[in-house]
């Protein structure tokens, strides 16, 4: 599969949805980044694994920073030096597998 960077009309409508629940866009450099919290440790390395499993499964890696319950992410496609549709897919899936743990 072909990856492009995104375009203009791309990032309007695929990007805005995840601005809204706390992804930013990096200062300096065309990456998004969330930083999450969660309850402890095995919370956040359950999800870390999952999000690994997917990565794997994309072919498309994060950039992430773990210590106790904080996660730290930083989306953005290396191979097209910015962020592409694979940004995006993972993102929503790394949302999904944060939402609603307990
Ligand atoms: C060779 C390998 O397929 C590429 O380097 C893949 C691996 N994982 C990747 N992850 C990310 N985030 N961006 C890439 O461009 C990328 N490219």
């Amino acid at each position: 599969m072909a990856v492009n960077k995104l375009n203009d009309e791309e990032r309007k409508d695929l990007l805005t949805p995840l601005l809204g629940s706390g992804w930013k866009v990096v200062e300096g450099r065309d990456a998004i980044y969330k930083e999450f919290f969660f309850k402890n440790f095995n919370q956040a390395f359950g999800v870390m694994s999952r999000v690994a499993m997917q990565a794997e499964k994309m072919d498309h890696h994060p950039e992430w920073f773990n210590v106790y319950n904080k996660l730290q992410v930083t989306l953005s496609t290396h191979d097209v030096n910015g962020l592409s549709k694979k940004d995006i897919t993972l993102a929503k899936f790394i949302e999904t597998a944060s939402a609603n743990l307990n």
